[in-house]
């Protein structure tokens, strides 16, 4: 054979074969030996490139099955070492070391890790994202925007909300037809979040074919593009970005920017000011501007327009779904336990009889909810797990090496909310697991569905009075019980290639008014 003016022979041929398949054996399996070398305990990989999530590759299992696996193999150690791909992480297992990594030696432990690329895709440039000191400056000039002040004077947009849900819910009883909750929550919430960040009427439960609606169910979507960059991942975290495959397609990311931008040049042009994140972040934008921050100093961020539509964005998408799907298992939880509902349904009638009606201060006085809402938490994080990366090199107890910068740490949130040495019968739902005394019971870091420390979920609050304002509303006017073909489908089973966790069947209840 002639290439090149060379003589190729079938050997030269075998020969750069076995080379390039050894070479990218040798790169597939190049990182394993990283816990080894640190003497910690570590979960063999198996395949190279896959380290121990082919499952979760294949779709065979949802992330959150695939750390339990992990968490059940290291039995009583207190953390071990695996491979996520060809990613190490150190998944914590021990209480005290986890509150050590989240809230004490936080310094060390600043980032989540996640590789981003702002130029490519600026909708990431977000306080989930972002890293050091910005996330910090960011942090902080976002925290006022979730005060109890603020979600007090919100309590009108949360009520205007569900009473659409509540309209909805009659509409669909009275035409006899079911009642996908997965479906109506998430457009319960995204209407909330239309009306609290944006300051308008999104429509969606009113309007079933909501442009928003449509927006939300599509940046959530499992889509050609999350799968590729899920697979090129697989060969480098850097991958995507070097071959510019964006995290969301153009057309919806300037949907977004589009969104975000008009609103304000609508407020400015009229003067309009309204209750709501935006109008937060664009009385921050005016303080900015008016300090003329330096925009070299790295310990300051200025809030400028891509900026705050980055964070509208994030504060929509880590918004939306995971209050749709804590409200989709709290009813699924209550459809089924008939004696939790009318207890809880009690409180809430006696509760608006003393206050006249429901909002932010009649809620705080019903503590069964909060029982009945942690537990649903507990029963199902919609998050899973926490992740962060180290910033500073960290001794790890007990071992030889160190953790150096760059290293990620996993905390197996899903795994300890159901590990029975903390929830005895984990699969039971309890909300008496939460009273004051069996909190007090357990050791810290052994409930986190909104993570902890400083970095924890920003949006607690909010989440916590939009699930109280739902839950409690539904309760006072309808009886909740499970379809008959839901009651079937079970045990649960969670949709596989998702982050966040969510039922793969759909669940159908009846409401049946309260006269
Ligand atoms: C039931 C509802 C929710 C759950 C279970 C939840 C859970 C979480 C979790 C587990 C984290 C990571 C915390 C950590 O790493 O320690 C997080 C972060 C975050 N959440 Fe939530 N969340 C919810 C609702 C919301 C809402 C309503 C918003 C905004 C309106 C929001 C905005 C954010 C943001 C911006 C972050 C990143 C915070 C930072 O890095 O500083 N979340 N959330």
């Amino acid at each position: 054979m002639n290439a090149f003016g060379y003589e190729v022979s079938w050997f030269d041929i075998f020969f750069l074969l076995v080379s390039t398949l050894t070479a990218i054996y040798w790169y597939g399996i190049s990182t394993y030996s990283h816990w080894e070398k640190k003497g910690v305990k570590f979960m063999k990989p198996v395949i190279p490139f896959f380290g121990n999530t082919l499952n979760l590759a294949l779709g065979r299992h949802h992330i959150t099955e695939c750390h339990q696996e992990i968490y059940d193999y290291f039995h009583e150690e207190p953390y071990g070492g695996w491979f996520a791909s060809r990613s190490p992480l150190l998944m914590v297992k021990d209480p005290e070391l986890i509150q050590q990594i989240l809230v004490k030696d936080f310094t060390y432990f600043y980032d989540r890790g996640t590789t981003v690329d702002i130029k490519l895709d600026p909708l990431n440039a977000n306080l989930l994202n972002m890293t050091g000191h910005r996330w910090k400056a960011l942090r902080q000039k976002l925290t006022p925007a979730f005060s109890s002040g603020k979600l007090k004077l919100m309590s009108p947009q949360f009520n205007e909300c569900v009473d659409s849900l509540c309209s909805l819910i009659d509409e669909k009883t009275q035409k006899k037809e079911l009642i996908d909750v997965q479906e109506s929550m998430a457009k319960l919430a995204t209407d909330v979040i239309g009306s609290c960040a944006f300051g308008l009427q999104f429509n969606s439960l009113k309007n079933p074919d909501s442009e928003f609606r449509r927006m939300g169910r599509e940046v959530m979507q499992t889509t050609w593009r999350f799968k590729l960059r899920t697979f090129l991942r697989i060969v480098s975290d850097n991958l995507p970005s070097l071959l510019g495959v964006k995290a969301m397609d153009k057309s919806k990311e300037d949907f977004f920017i589009n969104l975000v931008n008009d609103t304000m040049k609508y407020r400015e042009d009229n003067r309009v000011e309204r209750n709501d994140f935006i109008q937060i972040l664009m009385n921050l934008k005016k303080q900015d501007e008016a300090m003329q921050i330096d925009p070299k100093n790295e310990n300051q961020v200025i809030l400028d327009e891509k900026l705050l539509a980055a964070n509208t964005f994030i504060f929509f998408v880590a918004g939306f779904e995971t209050t749709a799907t804590t409200l989709t298992f709290c009813m699924l939880e209550l459809s089924q336990n008939q004696e939790i509902q009318d207890k809880l349904r009690k409180e809430v009638q006696d509760t608006v009889q003393k206050h006249g009606a429901i909002n932010y201060d009649s809620t705080k006085d019903m503590e069964y909810l909060d029982r009945v809402i942690s537990e649903t938490l507990r029963k199902y994080p919609i998050a899973g797990s926490l992740i962060r990366r180290c910033t500073k090199a960290w001794q790890i107890p007990g071992a030889k090496g160190r953790l150096e910068v760059g290293d990620r740490v996993l905390v197996p949130v899903y795994a300890i909310h159901h590990d029975p040495k903390y929830y005895s019968e984990p699969e039971k739902f309890d909300p008496e697991r939460f009273t004051e005394e069996n909190k007090r019971a357990r050791p810290p870091c052994t409930y986190l569905p909104f993570g902890d420390g400083p970095r924890n979920c920003i949006g607690l609050r909010f989440a916590l009075q939009e699930l109280k304002t739902t839950l409690s509303s539904i309760l006072l006017h309808y009886r909740v019980t499970l379809d008959e073909r839901t009651k079937q489908s079970m045990p649960l089973k969670l949709k596989p290639r998702r982050v966040l966790m969510q039922a793969e069947q759909e669940i159908n209840i009846h409401f049946t008014k309260i006269k």
